[in-house]
């Protein structure tokens, strides 16, 4: 037996072996940045997870695991993502002579072996770079490879989303170069997906997945109040070659969750027009 077809299994759970993508919900926000709107109460939570059951898969923090086991339970239930680590949630710019709060100073939230058990098909980890503090830098990379290495030896799959330290420093976070090098960097350092930022046009991203052979999954970003706009990031994300999505607000924020998700699906995995999604909606 081999832990390579533990992963295999769990990826399968995942991407959906049909098509080779997925419709991901990210719901695990407040481990970074408190209570989120939509997701603020165990009640709130509860509403907002039995609209996301059509999802491929949806990703929770550790701690909200035994609020939602019965949500994975059966037969096509969405896969279970973890949100590996938490984030300082503070300055976004690292200053000289300070101690980088905001730069990517991450912490894992538990071992593989227990997310193994606990039954995670994947987990998911940030990987910061572009700092100015190159230790920073070396201790992301060597953090993301030893979360690489752990969840190979108990067949978990790896998705890393790749973030600049630097992004608030201007829109140069987010070129096709940038992207370009953070994507593949994920991808060589063994992430099974990347998850990443949609960097605004199907040509701008294009060149990014051509050169992640990891599949990609783009995240959302702020939204949720325009269904039209929700569908048409995935169908742009998918025409420029990601495998994918992974979004959070613009689903559970979203007023109707379950038809934005069958509208997601259907552009996703069935590569059906925007228009003609929203119709069937
Ligand atoms: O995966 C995500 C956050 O970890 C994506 O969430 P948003 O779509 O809300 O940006």
């Amino acid at each position: 037996m081999d832990s390579r077809t533990g992963k295999k299994i769990r990826l399968g759970r995942l991407l959906d072996p049909r098509t080779g993508r997925a419709v991901v919900v990210a719901a695990s926000h407040g481990v970074m940045s408190g209570p989120p709107a939509g997701l603020r109460t165990r009640a709130e939570i509860e509403t907002a997870f039995s609209k996301m059951g059509t999802a491929d898969g949806v990703m929770v923090s550790p701690g909200m695991l035994p609020l939602l086991e019965d949500f994975y339970v059966g037969r096509g239930r969405p896969a279970l993502v973890l949100h590996l680590d938490w984030k300082n949630h503070g300055r976004k710019i690292y200053t000289p002579g300070q101690d980088g709060r905001g730069e990517g100073v991450l912490a894992q939230l538990a071992s593989l072996e227990d997310v193994a058990a606990a039954g995670v098909d994947a987990v998911m980890t940030y990987l910061y770079i572009g700092q100015r503090n190159s230790e920073l830098e070396r201790a992301e990379i060597e953090r993301n490879a030893r979360i690489v290495a752990d969840a190979a030896k108990v067949g978990v799959a790896v998705i890393i989303e790749p973030r600049s330290a630097l992004e608030a420093e201007g829109p140069e976070a987010l070129s096709t170069e940038v992207l370009s090098l953070y994507c593949r960097i994920s991808a060589d350092i063994g992430a099974d997906l990347v998850k990443v930022l949609w960097n605004g046009s199907v040509e701008a991203f294009a060149p990014v997945a051509q050169t992640c052979y990891a599949p990609i999954l783009v995240a959302g970003g702020p939204g949720g109040e325009d269904e039209k706009d929700t569908l048409q990031l995935a169908a742009d994300s998918i025409e420029a070659g990601a495998a994918g999505v992974m979004f959070g607000r613009r689903v559970f924020r979203a007023e109707r969750p379950e038809a934005v998700l069958a509208g997601l699906r259907a552009v996703t995995h069935d590569g059906v027009s925007v228009d003609e999604a929203l119709a069937r909606l």
